[in-house]
């Protein structure tokens, strides 16, 4: 058994882009091989990543850079980049991830442009480097074994900004579509806050604040392309573990539910609504078989979600559904507190147990599927073997319901 689960905090208060946060990330140990390995499955020969070591304002910092390999054509289409993103085979999380990465940059693009999702056409993001920012940011992520993400209030900048849409106001309209429901602030001059940063904070973060209680392990420092003078242009990340043994109280908080009931979409729609839906950060989202008014067979649709997502989320569902009204009430959510504990399961390979525990007693032990899933399809093994024997290897380690919550390591 080894320590938990981790969890990571980026402070994007200096402004945030995708090679920034893959700086940090690398900073503070993910393997570079490991990312370049998960690009290469996307776009396979496109790129190399490049390492550095640079100083922004007197701070030392890992500089990141994409260096081209073949000739890029970079005016994709979200349908083309989530082709790839599915086919490559990557592990646990990384493509799940990957792919809500890009679907919240296609709404957003969707929204400025006034086009519908399926017809976006991404230009700079769609290009090789953005692909290789976001894919090597969430297999970087899974390489440091990241769980749960939050990030501080992000710096989005001012002034005006040359792009292939001409000369734009900063914060440039995606990104101010992309910080709905997020803490901003101008925070200097510059275009501080890219598209792909500011979608990789917001579709994987599950939390905007100040640095969470954690046991702090590492911590990395990713640079930014400009150097000013009295400013570090960088992002930090802070790795650490929920303290595993501290007996703290069930995590209380508001959250709202988000209703319709819809009687006339093409039932084909809504798998991709569900999901874009998850992407722009429900907590959950779910459909209910109805029986309507004039008797009419419909589905209730209700999304969860923390209140700050409530404006953007009731957005996509009149974007997406035909509805044309959203109930909404407030609920307050208890959740027990939670922590992650790895286990071998075969081979020296270990998967993640989540053990949601109370007053310092587990109530619940479960390997996470996902990871489980991942592990059988790398290895041939049937995933019903490896999850029987990830459950044996938590009982063995005393992982079940009615024990004492273990002793964090170190
Ligand atoms: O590529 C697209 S579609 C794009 C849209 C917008 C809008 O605000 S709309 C802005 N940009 C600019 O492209 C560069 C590169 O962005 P990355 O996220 O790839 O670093 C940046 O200056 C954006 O403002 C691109
Ligand atoms: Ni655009």
């Amino acid at each position: 058994m080894t320590a938990p689960y981790r969890a990571a905090w980026f402070d994007v208060t200096s402004g945030v882009a995708g090679d920034m946060l893959l700086g940090a990330l690398i900073d503070a140990g993910a393997g570079p091989e490991a990312v370049q390995h998960a690009i290469d499955a996307v776009i396979p020969g496109a790129v190399r990543l490049t390492r550095s070591s640079v100083t922004r304002a007197g701070l030392r910092a890992t500089r990141i850079g994409v260096e081209p390999l073949a000739e890029d054509h970079p005016h994709r289409t979200w349908r083309a980049i989530r082709g790839r993103i599915e086919e490559a085979g990557l592990p646990g999380q990384v493509g799940d991830r990957a792919l809500a990465v890009f679907g919240r940059l296609a709404t957003a693009e969707a929204r400025v442009h006034g086009v519908p999702v399926e017809e976006v056409h991404f230009h700079e993001v769609g290009a090789w480097d953005s692909i290789a920012d976001v894919v090597g940011v969430c297999a970087a992520l899974h390489e440091l074994g990241v769980a749960r993400i939050t990030a501080s209030p992000a710096a989005l900048g001012s002034g005006r900004v040359r792009t292939a849409h001409g000369d734009l106001p900063v914060p440039v309209p995606a990104v101010l579509e992309l910080a709905a429901g997020w803490d901003v602030v101008g925070g200097g001059t510059g275009e501080l806050a890219t598209p792909t940063g500011m979608a990789l904070v917001t579709a994987l973060a599950t939390e905007c604040g100040g640095l969470p209680r954690l046991r702090a392990e590492a911590t990395g420092i990713g640079a930014g392309t400009r150097d000013t003078p009295g400013r570090p242009n960088v992002v930090r990340v802070v790795l650490g573990s929920p303290p595993a043994a501290a007996v703290g109280a069930d995590e209380e908080s508001s959250a709202v539910v988000l209703e319709a009931n819809v009687d006339d979409l093409d039932p084909r729609l809504w798998p991709g609504v569900l999901a874009s839906l998850l992407a722009a950060g429900a907590s959950d989202a779910w459909l209910v078989p109805i029986l309507m008014k004039k008797g009419r067979p419909a589905h209730t649709l209700r999304v969860l979600a923390p209140r700050q997502r409530a404006d953007a989320l009731r957005d996509l569902i009149f974007r997406e559904t035909s509805t044309i009204g959203v109930r909404e009430s407030a609920v307050r959510k208890t959740a027990l507190q939670r922590t992650w504990v790895r286990v071998s399961v075969a081979d020296g390979a270990e998967v993640p147990v989540k053990v949601a525990h109370r007053g310092g007693v587990i109530v619940q032990a479960t390997p996470e599927f996902e990871d489980v899933a991942a592990l059988a399809a790398e290895r041939g093994l049937p995933a019903a073997a490896l999850l029987d024997a990830a459950v044996a290897a938590a009982v063995a380690h005393g992982l079940v319901p009615g024990a004492a919550l273990p002793e964090a390591p170190g």
